[in-house]
């Protein structure tokens, strides 16, 4: 997409001899501000008490750095069924959602925001289908766990979800904006 938005200017400067530089230059600049947004994209990753519990914290985030992406934000909680029952209102009806609020409210969870290229889909395939018998070696849950009713992290599923489940966790101003040195190592901007 970056590389198409590229060639769109270098099209631009070379077929039309009216286009002026001010239009190439809008151009470069819609190019870099989308190229830097799609590196801004966010997603919700949480280790659910299983997890806590089970001391599997610090080999998930190892695996989040590892891929490339930066941490925003970081915090360990012990959720209310209020904010669990409204992270998971889509599975109200559902006949495991009693005992996923029991779950999920028997410890601590460490909820995290991850920012980074493509994160939310690149991070569903890191953590695996929800049912871990599903899962694949080498995903989170298909390493770490057996069962479905303690799949050990959660991950948001769409873009859309990501950026309400940041907000239903996080006030805006707990999630920081910083420099990753090594961000030109692993996107091309
Ligand atoms: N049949 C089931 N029995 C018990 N628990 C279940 C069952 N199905 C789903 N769950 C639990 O509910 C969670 C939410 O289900 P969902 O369909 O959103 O899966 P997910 O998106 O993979 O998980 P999460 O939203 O936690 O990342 C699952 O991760 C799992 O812990
Ligand atoms: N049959 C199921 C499905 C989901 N769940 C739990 O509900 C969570 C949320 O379900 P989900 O459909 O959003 O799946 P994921 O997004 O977690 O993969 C799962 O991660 C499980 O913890 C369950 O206990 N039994
Ligand atoms: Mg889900």
């Amino acid at each position: 997409c970056i590389k198409k938005q590229r060639c769109t200017c270098i099209l631009l400067f070379h077929n039309n001899p009216t286009c002026h530089l001010s239009c190439a230059f809008r151009s470069l600049v819609f190019c870099l501000v989308t190229a830097l947004q799609n590196a801004r994209e966010r997603t919700l990753i949480a280790v659910k008490p299983d997890g806590v519990q089970r001391r599997l914290v610090g080999q998930i985030i190892q695996r989040f750095e590892q891929r490339g992406f930066k941490l925003v934000g970081l915090k360990m909680v012990q959720a209310s069924h209020g904010i669990l029952s409204e992270h998971y209102g889509e599975l109200r009806t559902k006949p495991f959602f009693q005992s996923l609020l029991t779950y999920m409210s028997s410890g601590p969870v460490v909820v995290m925001v991850w920012e980074g290229h493509n994160v939310v889909q690149a991070s569903r395939k890191m953590v695996g289908q929800t049912n871990p018998a599903e899962a694949p070696a080498g995903t989170i849950r298909g390493d770490f766990s057996v069962h479905v009713s303690r799949n050990v992290v959660h991950a948001s599923d769409s873009q859309e979800g990501a950026q309400k489940e940041i907000q239903l966790w996080f006030p805006a101003k707990d999630l920081l904006d910083w420099d990753c040195c090594d961000q030109i190592y692993t996107i091309e901007v």
